[in-house]
C-alpha cells in the first residue's frame, strides 16, 4: 500500500488583539539559531491592527478592577505558566536556541516568579501621605494617590524574551494599566503563548495585546496617539529612536539599554569561587545578558591565575545541541548577530588582542551547522582605548586587564559611557563595599553577579538607560500620582 507524504504543518505565530488572535495575510520566518532552520511563521501585525490593539486596551476595563482582584488573577497567571512550564521552555528553546536547562532555570522560572512578585509587591502597597503644620497652628493632610498610566507600549528584546516580558507586562497589569506587547521579530512565541495563559487566569480582553512585526510596527506603536506611557529593553541606539518618536507627545518612558559591565577581581579572593562567577558572568546565555562582563580587571599579582582559570572554564562549557540537557552553551541569536561579534574579534586581533581561548566560529556536528555558533572567547593585551573594549559586543566575550590599585581600578571601571552593572570580587568586606558603591551603575555586586531581588531597584545610568523598575520603582513608573491635599 502507498504512504502518504508526510504534512508538516509550520506553526504559525499570530498577533493577539482584544481578547482573540487576528489573522494578517502578510507572514515572515521564525528561524531556530541553532539550526539556521523555520520552525514557526510569524503574522505581521500593520498599522490598522495597532489601532485596534490600542483602542482595546483602552476599553479593556483593567483599570477598574480592584487590587486584591488584579492580585488574584496575577497568581492565576503565575500559576498557568508552571501548569504549562514545559511549552513555555519549548517554545524559548526554539527561537533563541538557548539551552533547556538555561530556559528552565532562568527564563520560565523567572517568569513565574515576575507574576507572583508584582501581585505581593501591589497587594502590600500604600500611599505617601503629610501632615502639614500651618502659620495659623492648623494642619494639611497631603495624600497621593496613585493611578494607572493608562495603556503601556511594551517592547522587548530578544535575548530573554518572556524573561523581560513578563517582568514588565506584570508590573504594568498590577498597576491596572492595559499593554499592547511588540515582541522582538526574533523571538515571538513566548509572548503569544502568554496570551493564551492570561486570558485562562481571567484577564478581561483588551488588558494584554501582541502585534508582531519589526521595528517598524514597534514604532508605530510607541509613537501611537493612544500610548500612555513606554517601557523598553533592548540596545541604546533604539532607545535613542524611541525616545525622539515618544517626544513630541511627552510621555513616559522607562529604558533599560546596553551595558559594558565591568568585574573587579582584587588578589585576596577565593579564587575558586571568583572563577566559578566570572565565568557565569562572562558565559550566560552565549553573553547576551545585558548585565554580562566584557571587561575584567585583574589584580597584577593574580593576572596569570585569572586568565588561565577563566579560559579552562571556559573551554568546559559544552556547545551543543539545545534540547540535551548537558548542554551549557546555545548560538548567538541570528547570523546578523554573530557577523556583529565576529567583526569585534577582527577588530580584537588588529589591536594586538592574545586570545587565550576562541577567538572564531566552532565546528559544530551535522545538522547544527547552519546554527548561528560562535566559541567563547577571551583575550589579554587590550586597554581601555580599544574599541573591542569600549563597544558592547553582546557575545561571550570579555577583555582581561590588570591593574595595580584600588583607585586605578575604579577609575578604569567607571571610564565608560555605559552604566548597567558592575561586580567585585574580594574577600575584604570593607573593600567590597566600598568598591561597590564607588561603581557607576545601576547595580552592582559583590562576589556574586544577576543575583535579583524583584523588589530592588533595576536599571542604568548614562547610556545604559532612564528610571529604574522593580518593587516600589515599578509602581512608581507604571502609576501617576495625584496629591491630594485638605484643610483640616
Ligand atoms: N538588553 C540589552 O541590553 C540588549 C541589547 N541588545 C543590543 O542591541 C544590538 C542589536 O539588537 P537588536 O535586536 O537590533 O535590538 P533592538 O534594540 O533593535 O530591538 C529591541 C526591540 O526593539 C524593537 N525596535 C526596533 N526598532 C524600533 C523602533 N524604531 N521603535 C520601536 N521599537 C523598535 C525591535 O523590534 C525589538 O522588539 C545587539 O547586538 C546588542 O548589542 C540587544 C538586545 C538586548
Ligand atoms: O533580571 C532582570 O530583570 C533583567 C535581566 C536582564 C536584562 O534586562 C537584559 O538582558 O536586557
Amino acid at each position: 500500500m502507498a504512504r502518504l507524504p508526510t504534512v508538516v504543518v509550520m506553526e504559525m505565530i499570530r498577533n493577539f488583539v482584544g481578547g482573540a488572535f487576528a489573522d494578517r495575510d502578510a507572514a515572515f520566518a521564525d528561524i531556530d539559531p541553532a539550526t539556521g532552520r523555520t520552525h514557526a511563521m510569524v503574522q505581521v501585525a500593520d498599522a490598522s491592527l495597532v489601532d485596534q490593539a490600542v483602542a482595546a486596551a483602552r476599553a479593556s476595563g483593567w483599570d477598574r478592577v480592584p487590587v486584591r482582584e488584579r492580585a488574584a488573577v496575577l497568581r492565576r497567571a503565575a500559576d498557568g505558566i508552571e501548569a504549562r512550564f514545559e511549552e513555555f521552555v519549548a517554545a524559548e528553546v526554539a527561537d533563541t536556541g538557548k539551552p533547556v536547562a538555561l530556559a528552565r532555570e532562568l527564563d520560565v522560572a523567572r517568569a513565574v516568579h515576575n507574576f507572583r512578585t508584582f501581585a505581593d509587591v501591589v497587594s502590600a502597597a500604600g500611599q505617601e501621605s503629610f501632615l502639614t503644620d500651618l502659620a495659623d497652628g492648623r494642619q494639611a493632610l497631603n495624600y497621593a494617590v496613585r493611578k494607572p498610566l493608562g495603556v503601556v507600549a511594551v517592547i522587548v528584546p530578544w535575548n530573554l524574551p518572556l524573561l523581560l516580558l513578563t517582568w514588565k507586562v506584570s508590573a504594568a497589569l498590577a498597576c491596572g494599566n492595559s499593554v499592547v506587547v511588540k515582541p522582538s521579530e526574533l523571538t515571538p512565541a513566548t509572548a503569544t503563548l502568554l496570551a493564551e495563559v492570561l486570558t485562562d487566569a481571567g484577564l478581561p480582553a483588551g488588558a494584554y495585546n501582541v502585534v508582531h512585526g519589526h521595528g517598524d510596527i514597534g514604532e508605530l506603536l510607541v509613537g501611537h496617539p493612544g500610548i500612555d506611557g513606554v517601557t523598553f529593553t533592548g540596545s541604546t541606539a533604539t532607545g535613542t529612536r524611541v525616545m525622539r518618536t515618544v517626544a513630541p507627545r511627552v510621555r513616559p518612558v522607562s529604558f533599560e539599554l546596553g551595558g559594558k559591565n565591568a568585574a573587579i577581581v582584587f588578589d585576596d579572593v577565593h579564587l575558586d569561587e571568583a572563577l566559578t562567577g566570572l565565568g557565569r558572568a562572562i558565559f550566560t546565555n552565549t553573553g547576551q545578558v545585558c548585565l554580562c562582563t566584557e571587561r575584567v580587571y585583574v589584580q597584577r599579582t593574580i593576572f596569570a591565575d585569572v586568565a588561565d582559570g577563566l579560559a579552562e572554564r571556559a573551554r568546559a562549557l559544552r556547545l551543543g545541541d539545545p534540547s540535551d540537557p548537558d548542554t551549557t552553551t546555545g548560538p548567538l541569536i541570528s547570523q546578523q548577530h554573530r557577523r556583529k561579534v565576529l567583526d569585534h574579534l577582527a577588530l580584537a586581533e588588529e589591536a594586538g588582542a592574545k586570545a587565550i581561548t576562541g577567538g572564531g566560529v566552532p565546528e559544530m556536528p551535522a545538522g547544527l551547522r547552519d546554527g548561528s555558533w560562535i566559541e567563547p572567547t577571551l583575550w589579554t593585551g587590550l586597554t581601555n582605548a580599544d574599541r573591542v573594549v569600549r563597544d558592547e559586543i553582546f557575545g561571550p566575550v570579555a577583555a582581561l586587564i590588570p591593574f595595580d590599585t584600588e583607585d586605578e581600578a575604579i577609575a578604569l571601571a567607571n571610564d565608560t559611557d555605559y552604566g548597567l552593572a558592575a561586580s567585585v570580587w574580594t574577600n575584604d568586606l570593607r573593600r567590597g563595599h566600598r568598591v561597590a558603591q564607588a561603581m557607576d551603575v545601576g547595580m552592582s555586586w559583590v562576589n556574586t553577579w544577576f543575583l535579583r531581588d524583584l523588589r530592588s531597584p533595576f536599571g542604568g545610568m548614562g547610556m545604559s538607560g532612564i528610571g529604574r523598575e522593580g518593587g516600589e520603582s515599578s509602581l512608581h513608573f507604571y502609576t501617576e500620582p495625584t496629591n491630594v491635599c485638605v484643610q483640616l
